[in-house]
């Protein structure tokens, strides 16, 4: 049986640091890398990733949009991209961001969050906009199979306020979502397995973490401007879950696994010594 998610989280950053990479094959860095914009390049990229970071670094996060677009071939490849991930020891966060019905949302947890799916991983990315309670059948199968979900609260994007900071019942959109995530994380030691995702590009975080008991994702950090001092002051007393996440800051040093690497590794001693300062 596995562990829970929560556990296996936080044994992986004690172990490896608090970093995030993502694996977002871009057209545009594909042939950055000089590779073709095909099935066939998208492997060879997404592989590189997985070599460089897989070994050292605590989370992997593939963006699920850039295997899509190359149909089926693409989604091969992101299976054998979060298989060979957590073989070599990280924990593959799938940022597939979906929100359905429940009866619906039950298909997809059965996609990314059961034993024996070829595209389970260790957790999801789910929206909410369907209603906090629609994610139910995802919360579930991630609670029964040791997985977790990460639940958009305030994400990086600037259009993202006209929704997300929306005030009903009192309560901004973001701050019910961060609450109903707290409350299935009541009790859970280390911390529960249900996150949310806050961006690093926020300036005026405005919700209340600190009943969370669990991770919050905090993408935007590099290639969209979030800084480590912008993580420091927007998080203060929560920054301890935290896991900052960055895909283009890191890959644009590629395609040389080492040069990957130690972008990556650099990017995580730098977050490590901001948050030892704070
Ligand atoms: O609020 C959010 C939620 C998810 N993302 C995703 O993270 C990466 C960011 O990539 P960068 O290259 O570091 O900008 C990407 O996959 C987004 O879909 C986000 O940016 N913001």
């Amino acid at each position: 049986m596995r562990a829970s998610f929560g556990s296996r989280l936080t044994t992986a950053v004690s172990l490896r640091g608090p970093l995030c990479v993502g694996i977002d094959p871009h057209p545009g860095l594909i042939t950055a890398w000089g590779l073709p914009d095909d099935p066939g390049g998208l492997e060879r990229f997404a592989l590189t990733c997985v070599e460089a970071f897989a070994g050292e670094i605590a989370v992997l996060k593939p963006q699920s949009a850039f295997f899509e677009r190359h149909g089926s071939k693409g989604i091969a490849v992101l299976e054998r991209v979060i298989a060979e991930s957590q073989q070599a020891g990280a924990v593959v966060l799938l940022d597939v961001k979906r929100g359905d019905i429940g009866s619906t949302m039950a298909a997809y947890a059965d996609a990314y969050l059961a034993d024996g799916s070829p595209l389970a991983a260790d957790a999801v990315t789910l929206s909410p906009y369907l209603g906090v309670g629609s994610l139910e059948p995802a919360f579930e199968a991630a609670e029964k199979s040791g997985r977790g979900v990460f639940v958009l609260a305030l994400t990086s994007n600037p259009e993202a306020s006209e929704v997300q900071r929306a005030v009903n019942g009192g309560r901004a959109t973001a701050q019910t979502v961060v609450d109903l995530a707290a409350e299935r994380n009541i009790g859970v030691t280390p911390i529960g397995g249900i996150g949310v995702v806050v961006g690093a590009t926020i300036k005026d975080l405005g919700v209340d973490l600190s009943t969370l008991n669990g991770p919050v994702l905090a993408p935007g950090f590099g290639a969209q401007g979030g800084t480590l001092s912008d993580i420091r002051t927007l998080f203060g007393k929560s920054l301890r879950n935290v896991l900052p996440a960055t895909s283009r800051g890191v890959l644009q040093a590629g395609p040389d696994v080492f040069a990957l690497r130690s972008e990556a590794l650099r990017t995580r001693d730098a977050i490590v010594s901001a948050a030892g300062d704070h």
